[in-house]
């Protein structure tokens, strides 16, 4: 088995609100591993989006331990979480926050722009099968395919983690599996650790790891021995 590459113990986050508490982690203990694609599969409100937002560094846990790659990421300063994002961490989101006055191109060159060592814009975008569309720009382009720039600008600092939080959420399903294999490319291709957040149970079958989440915490952890091609899911 590879290397550890998150792992949280008793992992909780309760938000405050207008007087009422929400427990949305309710001590979770979870191990995920270099090199693996893990799908996080749960119903909404089950804690998905927020754990994942701790694991990169966006959010801040209430208690417990989480560790990147051994390193408690609970005792470092936001100034520390904000470099450990930079440097560690791609992230993809359901709506793609692209820049709309920017090429496709130029929006991954905000990011290769300031990164230590990154990829070309050309072959992030090339990794994702957007090469002959590096000139359009966000307006001119799918859903899909606006998802597809946002994977290439997450990977182009060549992150060792790319966190998925839904980002076949508001796609159909023909053009949601070519985000899928995007994910699967540079998964396989680069060796990045791959998290991806989905309510929809199909996705599951890609996964080398499936984690179910319930009510804050997990219910199950399975592997898939045989994974699914995105072609062959549908939803
Ligand atoms: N910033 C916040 N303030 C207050 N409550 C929050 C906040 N973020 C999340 N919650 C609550 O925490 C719980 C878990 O939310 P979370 O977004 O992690 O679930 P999820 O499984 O990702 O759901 P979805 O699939 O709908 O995105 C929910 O009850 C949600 O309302």
């Amino acid at each position: 088995m590879s290397e550890t590459i998150f792992h949280t113990e008793d992992l909780v986050k309760t938000y405050h609100t207008g007087g009422t508490e929400v427990r949305a982690l309710s001590g979770v203990d979870l191990d995920l591993y270099g090199s693996e694609l893990t799908v996080l599969l749960g119903p909404s409100g089950s804690g998905k989006s927020t754990l994942l937002n701790i694991l990169g560094g966006l959010d801040h846990a209430t208690s417990g331990l989480v560790e990147f790659r051994g390193r408690d990421l609970t005792l470092l300063s936001d100034r520390e979480l904000t470099r450990y994002r930079r440097d560690h961490v791609g992230f993809v989101f359901q709506f793609y926050n692209l820049v709309p006055s920017l090429t496709a191109r130029e929006n991954v060159q905000m990011v290769t722009d300031i990164a230590p060592n990154p990829m070309r814009a050309e072959e992030a975008l090339a990794r994702v099968g957007m090469s002959d569309r590096i000139d359009h720009f966000p307006a001119e382009l799918s859903g899909g395919q606006q998802q597809r720039v946002a994977i290439a600008r997450a990977i182009a600092k060549r992150p060792e983690v790319l966190l998925c939080d839904e980002p076949t959420g508001a796609l159909d399903s023909s053009t949601g599996v070519q985000v899928l294999e995007a994910i699967r490319d540079i998964n396989e291709d680069l060796g990045t650790t791959a998290i991806v957040i989905t309510h929809n149970a199909a996705i599951q079958g890609m996964a080398h790891r499936v984690v179910h989440f319930q009510d804050g915490n997990i219910s199950t952890v399975s592997t898939n021995d045989t994974r699914l091609a995105p072609s062959q899911i549908e939803w």
